[in-house]
């Protein structure tokens, strides 16, 4: 861009508006608005040769270029601050409409498709400029990428702000999956669910559905972004939203509930006030309180085998069961952290207590989950079990120890077992 040139019309431009037509840049009837676009986008036509327009990139050539002109004006008039200003945004929407008639030119070469007519008269794609100015000032980042090429054809101010890329850091796809989505197995899934999306869109004729993406940024840091999107002729444009806030709101909200995310039971939260509450009610009545500690068996080696993933599922599937075994309405189960899991059992002896762990070894081997590092080739739990009764002279502190000692003689005699907490 020859910007010694182009600087010197555009000023001349200006100071000759602002001398005549136009006071603070209020015109008096759309008429004289429309005759000075006209001249102004005449203008921009008369200077603009740059072919491929990278008006999203930093250093921004045209932002570049109204600083020089304002530079060059010496101290300006606020008219002439105002016209510039104005200028600077009907630039950026006259452009913008220039390339997309150069992108229409080259689909409808066959039809003979006149460029310059078209731009001359840049108003008559006021859709077209609406959509530009929408891209640039949009408080989202936004990328808007060509579907056949996979080239990132644009990104706007936000996305560079908020990702520290620029589209020279990301020019397509490939670049923008490896950079954004380091880690390899992450990558997958995400593309896999982009790839759903896109398909989904299409087929319903629809936007492309919103999901959660964890994406890294320059910076190494990460964020969670809702991306969504829509499709149009061949290009699509995917819009990020942050879901950071989102997500916090939503897991305080389920600690607040109690409720732990991954199995879906009672939380270890809420376990600690039941069995404060439990405790304080054992004093008043004449009452038995049992407690059982679960724990699932070589659990690091199933999640060694299987995946993580498959560590979570069975986790789930586990605490799923323990829910379903243990089922007197007073009777309360919750996660107590990592593959451990705690039962309470109110007004229930040491007999009661180890006829429910039964129950519950019995339906974990029923499940038959596959766990080839495991003694019986299946998924198994051991367990440690302690009761006390109103006469007492311990705190559930104690209480839990107890049984968690259990739990530990249990593991010590080779697993899937039961222990019973002693007397002293
Ligand atoms: N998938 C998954 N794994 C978890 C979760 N929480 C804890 N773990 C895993 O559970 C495993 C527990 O390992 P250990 O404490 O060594 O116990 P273990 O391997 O079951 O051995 P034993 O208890 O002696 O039978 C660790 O590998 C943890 O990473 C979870 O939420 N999801």
């Amino acid at each position: 861009m020859n910007y010694a040139s182009q600087s010197h019309l555009v000023k001349s431009f200006v100071l000759d508006a602002s001398e005549k037509t136009v006071s603070n840049l209020t015109f008096e009837d759309d008429y004289s608005l429309q005759q000075f676009k006209e001249s102004a986008y005449k203008l921009f036509y008369d200077i603009i040769t740059v072919p491929a327009p990278y008006l999203y990139q930093e250093p921004n050539p045209i932002v570049e270029l109204f600083r020089l002109i304002e530079s060059s004006l010496g101290s300006l008039k606020s008219s002439q601050k105002a016209i510039l200003s104005q200028l600077e945004k009907w630039w950026v929407e006259w452009h913008f409409v220039a390339s997309m008639n150069v992108s229409l030119e080259r689909e409808n070469k066959e039809q003979d498709y006149n460029v310059i007519s078209t731009t001359q008269h840049p108003m008559r794609k006021h859709e077209l400029s609406h959509y530009a100015r929408l891209f640039t000032i949009l408080p989202l980042p936004v990328c808007d990428v060509c579907m056949v090429t996979g080239d990132i054809l644009k990104v706007n101010q936000r996305f560079i702000d908020v990702f520290g890329y620029t589209l020279q850091d990301v020019p397509n796809l490939n670049v923008w999956w490896k950079l954004a989505y380091p880690e390899k197995d992450y990558r997958t899934f995400a593309q896999t669910l982009w790839q759903e999306s896109l398909e989904q869109a299409n087929q319903n004729n629809d936007d492309i559905p919103a999901n959660d993406y964890r994406i890294s940024c320059k910076d190494g840091s990460e964020i969670v972004m809702q991306v969504s999107g829509i499709s149009v002729e061949g290009e699509f444009i995917a819009i990020f939203n942050d879901a950071t806030e989102r997500l916090k709101t939503q897991e305080i909200l389920s600690d607040m509930a109690f409720l732990d995310s991954l199995t879906k039971i009672a939380n270890r939260r809420r376990f600690d006030e039941k069995l404060t509450s439990e405790f304080n009610k054992l004093s008043n009545e004449h009452r038995e309180l049992s407690m059982i500690i679960i724990d699932i068996d070589n659990f690091k080696k199933y999640n060694d085998r299987y995946g993580h993933l498959e560590g979570d599922k069975c986790l789930f599937q586990v605490a799923q069961k323990l829910a379903e075994t243990v089922c007197r309405p007073e009777d309360f189960v919750a996660r107590f952290g990592g593959e451990e899991f705690v039962v309470l059992l109110p007004q229930t002896g040491k007999q009661g207590a180890l006829f429910i762990a039964e129950q519950i070894q019995k339906s974990i081997e029923k499940m038959a989950i596959p766990h080839k590092d495991s003694f019986t080739g299946i998924l198994s739990v051991s367990m440690g079990i302690n009761t006390i009764e109103h006469e007492h002279d311990s705190d559930h502190a104690q209480f839990f120890k107890k049984a968690d000692n259990a739990l530990y003689y249990a593991k010590k005699q080779g697993r899937n077992c039961i222990a019973l907490a002693t007397d002293n």
